[in-house]
């Protein structure tokens, strides 16, 4: 359980190996300084008269020297004032250093979450909840980083405590170890403690991943909610996972307290154990006594922070496996290959063609969503695939896309094969791609362009808005290329915001266009619009469509009917529509 921990600490050490090893040199100088400044309380002790009649020990040796050398009391007090600022200014310069190892450690682990879920697969986006990898970023990342600060935080307490426990040793053994000993007891004591933490840890973590999951489907279903008008029930169920987790959390604040009693009443009964000890057993000198008081009193809180960071890094060790195992499903699902290096496009020359391509969602899966599939798309031509719903329409388009690998079959970009992961990503990169619920940022019409091309020059935005039939009404807006769309294009209507959307997938010059279901979600008027706009760039362009509607496929040059994953029927909207007999007709009739 703690291996993620040590692999959170170990990435941290190789990520700033220079900056931790200065710090963990001005800790151990620090807790130098430290002790150095509670043993001047010898010299200031034994020249405010405190003495032992004792012949031996450290306390007897300073008396001497002392004696010997003549040092006065100003001198000793300027020595303590030097000893104290010199840790004043350690500790700042530490705690600036810390800070800055802590937040460039927190950069460089989000963006490189961020990173390999980004560069993950499709297929892995297919199998994983949305909320649950924003749930990852947003409130479990944050613990990790916390965390395996924490834990460096542990060591360097660790260190300060062995130099002070060394110092206590040297002057007063047997009351050392009686003092450790006693710690290690109220340790094995809260134990139990410990593991439950941990059990209550993982149960807040997945009521937590739960309830993200909750919030981000009920606002992406908001409208649904309201129209099916079942607010209660929503709010009913939200406060069924907040009752769960605040109950969680009263059980962890329950062993908070738990501990912490034990530990008060432990440090009264040790104390009284090292008086009793110290004072009728050992016969101790009365300043070594004091010194030795001053170092585990300063000491108590240490171990108590200990503990109690102990106790924090068990209840974060969930967050630590839940990001660990994010990241390593992520990289398992890496794409291969040298893909960001390369910029080269493909130029479509000759056609697709697809050759007995099969695809099924999962290997255990007994139904194939794509089966057999063959068909050639020659550069410049429309073609469009027609079937009912669940057919493989949209599977067919995102294998052609590149996004999804056939099980069997190849896919061939003129010569080329799609068959490594840095052909599918270059030949992701010469696509435009419009889907049903095109996405638009919230930003400027310009922005949201540019997002797709960065080079656009000026002239480029207005020819693309012009072939998507969109250029009059952006210059009707009074801010023109640079007027805001709102929220997801909330400020444009459906058929506005596909038209967009369609300029920023023409922008990029593609060498093919794949309209998925592009305008099933369009009134008819709108729908005619972008269909005038799609019909406008025929022969200009190699287009893939994928329809509901008949009616926006009319003018394609092949027409691939499909059915349970398989190309039935193929030809032309002409030929079929004279043909009661095809599936095609039977379909045109139902749509
Ligand atoms: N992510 C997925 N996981 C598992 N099965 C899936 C997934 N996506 C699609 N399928 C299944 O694959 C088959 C083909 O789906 P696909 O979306 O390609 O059909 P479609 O013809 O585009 O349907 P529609 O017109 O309704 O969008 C369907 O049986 C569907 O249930």
């Amino acid at each position: 359980m703690l291996k993620p921990l040590f692999m959170y600490v170990l990435k941290l050490y190789n990520f700033v190996q220079a900056k931790l090893i200065l710090d963990l040199f001005l800790t151990i100088g620090l807790g130098l300084l430290e002790g150095a400044s509670i043993m001047m309380l010898l010299p200031l002790l034994t020249l405010a008269g405190i003495t032992s009649n004792q012949t031996t020990g450290v306390g007897h040796l300073v008396e001497e020297y002392l004696n010997i050398s003549g040092i006065a009391l100003p001198l000793v007090l300027m020595v303590y004032i030097g000893i104290n600022a010199g840790q004043a200014w350690l500790q700042s310069y530490e705690s600036i250093l810390n800070s800055s190892i802590r937040e460039s450690f927190a950069t460089y682990l989000y963006t490189n979450i961020y990173q390999t879920i980004t560069y993950a697969r499709w297929s892995f986006f297919l199998e994983t909840k949305r909320a649950d990898i924003i749930h990852v970023i947003t409130t479990e990342m944050p613990k990790v980083i916390t965390g395996a600060y924490q834990f460096l935080q542990m060591i360097i307490t660790a260190m300060i405590a062995v130099i002070h426990v060394g110092i206590a040793f040297i002057l007063a053994p047997y009351l050392t170890l009686l003092v450790l000993f006693c710690g290690l007891i109220l340790s094995g004591c809260l134990q139990f403690t410990i593991r439950r933490t941990r059990k209550m840890s993982t149960t807040l973590s997945d009521c937590a991943s739960l309830l993200f999951s909750e919030i981000s489907e009920h606002f992406n279903g908001i409208k649904e909610i309201k129209s099916y008008g079942v607010e209660a029930q929503q709010v009913k169920n939200f406060e069924n996972h907040w009752r769960k987790i605040g109950g969680v959390l009263v059980e962890l604040a329950k062993l908070r307290s738990q501990s912490s009693f034990i530990y008060r009443v432990g440090a009264a009964v040790f104390i009284s154990v090292f008086y009793f000890f110290a004072i009728e057993i050992f016969h101790s000198d009365p300043r070594e006594l004091i010194i030795v008081f001053v170092i585990f009193t300063r000491l108590w809180p240490r171990f108590s922070s200990f503990q109690a960071g102990f106790q924090s890094l068990t209840m974060m060790l969930p967050a630590f496996q839940k990001v660990t195992d994010l990241n390593n499903r992520c990289k398992a699902e890496t794409e291969q290959g040298d893909l960001h290096q390369r910029t080269e496009k493909f130029n479509l020359r000759t056609g697709i063609r697809v050759a007995n391509v099969s695809f099924r969602y999962g290997a255990s899966n007994q139904r194939y969503a794509v089966r057999k599939v063959n068909f050639f798309i020659p550069a410049g031509t429309t073609t469009a695939i027609v079937g009912v719903s669940g057919a493989g329409k949209s599977t067919l388009a995102d294998l052609v896309l590149g996004l999804i690998e056939p099980e069997q079959g190849e896919i061939w970009i003129d010569d080329k094969r799609l068959a490594a992961d840095s052909n599918r990503y270059l030949w992701r990169h010469s696509i435009g791609y419009v889907p049903q619920d095109a996405f638009l940022f919230n930003a400027s019409i310009r922005d949201n362009l540019t997002w797709a091309y960065p080079a656009a020059t000026e002239q480029d935005l207005w020819q693309a808005l012009q072939l998507a039939a969109i250029d009059d009404f952006v210059k009707g807006l009074p801010n023109g290329l640079d007027s805001l769309v709102g929220d997801r294009g909330i400020r444009l209507s459906g058929g506005e915001r596909q038209r967009i959307v369609l300029a920023r997938a023409l922008l990029r010059k593609p060498a093919l266009l794949i309209l998925d279901e592009a305008t099933s979600s369009l009134d008819t008027e709108n729908e005619r619009r972008i269909q005038e706009a799609i019909d406008g760039l025929r022969g200009k362009l190699t287009i893939l469509i994928v329809a509901h509607r008949i009616s926006t496929i009319k003018n394609a040059d092949q027409i691939l009917v499909m059915e349970k994953g398989r190309i039935v029927e193929r030809g032309r909207y002409q030929t079929f529509i004279e043909d009661e007999e095809s599936r095609f007709y039977r379909l045109a009739a139902m749509s």
